[in-house]
């Protein structure tokens, strides 16, 4: 089955389709310019592909074969090994939003490994699509992310759909750019509505954190934006790679916590504890007591975990 949306991009649903030059199959991912192969994950889920082969640009260059998928990881772990897909990879649309200039392109790049010293795992599914599994907590999980969005009045449907298909959201700001930060409080807003009855998981992204002394918004205002709209906040700096990896992981413990078994959740929030570092336990603890003595606590839980992108 296949949905004809706007110009040269296609819905595809159904795993076993054969389309122009492009052949589905199912189980595997990835596509090599060569041999215009195309596919789509395994559970069978919307992704969405282009149908004409594209150039490759200098940032779209780390191209790997199915058979090198599964070899290496971005790993949070790196005692673990890369469970396969046959074993229950799951994989996650997180869609880019955010102003124009905020960094949105330089933080795919990073997830895509365009400036990794190491070799990446990642594959480009077609222009702005990147997909890279990863190791989250110790099970493998896999994001196609999407770095499609457009500000221009023009690109309407593309905003529209941008705002449909994500299973989760990235909404980045640069906190030199208080119109960005602004900006991030409105795509929060249009996303909400688009998708109303949906709990998505969105991590508000104060990116260019490296750039202290030209700050336009404070943390403490990203945070207290993050609470009114009740989505998680990060800053990161993609030019110093601060942070970048924690907000990939963090997208996927989001995921996972709203769509997952309380049973799976709970394991998985052992095993973080197992390995977590002695200071970040010492943090942890700290934080306990100074909300046991605190008169505001139930404001102060709240404002403290949108930081936290391990719990709801
Ligand atoms: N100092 C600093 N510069 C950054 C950071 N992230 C991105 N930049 C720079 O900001 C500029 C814009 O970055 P892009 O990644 O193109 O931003 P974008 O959001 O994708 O922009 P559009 O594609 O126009 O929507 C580039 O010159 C980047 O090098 C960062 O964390 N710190």
């Amino acid at each position: 089955m296949m949905e004809q949306a706007h110009g040269q991009w296609a819905m595809l649903t159904d795993p076993t389709m054969t389309l122009n030059n492009v052949t589905m199959r199912q189980g595997a991912v990835g596509m090599q310019p060569q041999q215009q192969r195309w596919s789509i994950p395994a559970d069978g889920r919307h992704l969405m592909v282009q149908k004409e082969p594209h150039q490759y640009s200098q940032r779209n260059r780390h191209c790997v074969t199915p058979e090198d998928h599964y070899r290496r990881s971005w790993s949070s772990d790196s005692t673990d090994s890369v469970i396969s897909s046959e074993s229950g990879n799951t994989y996650y649309r997180v869609v880019l939003i955010g102003e124009q200039g905020v960094g949105k392109s330089t933080l795919a790049n990073i997830f895509a490994g365009v400036h990794d010293s190491m070799d990446s795992d990642c594959e480009v599914l077609g222009e702005d699509t990147y997909e890279r599994t990863l190791i989250v907590d110790g099970e493998s999980a896999t994001i196609i992310l999407l770095d499609m969005w457009e500000n221009k009045g023009e690109n309407e449907w593309l905003q529209d759909h941008c705002m449909q298909v994500g299973d989760a959201y990235l909404i980045v700001y640069s906190i030199t750019d208080r119109a960005s930060f602004e900006k991030a409080s409105e795509l929060r807003i249009q996303l909400r509505r688009a998708r109303q009855t949906e709990d998505i998981p969105i991590i508000l992204v104060g990116n260019k954190s490296d750039l202290v002394r030209c700050r336009e918004v404070s943390v403490s205002e990203g945070r207290a934006c993050a609470v009114v709209f009740d989505c998680k906040f990060i800053e990161t700096s993609a030019a110093v790679q601060h942070n970048v990896k924690e907000l990939f992981e963090g997208i996927v413990r989001q995921v996972r916590l709203r769509r997952d078994s309380k049973e799976k959740n709970e394991r998985r929030l052992a095993y973080q504890k197992r390995r977590e570092s002695i200071p970040r336990k010492a943090r942890r603890f700290w934080g306990k007591i100074v909300a046991k003595n605190n008169k505001n606590m139930a404001f102060k839980l709240k404002s403290k975990s949108c930081h936290d992108l391990s719990v709801l």
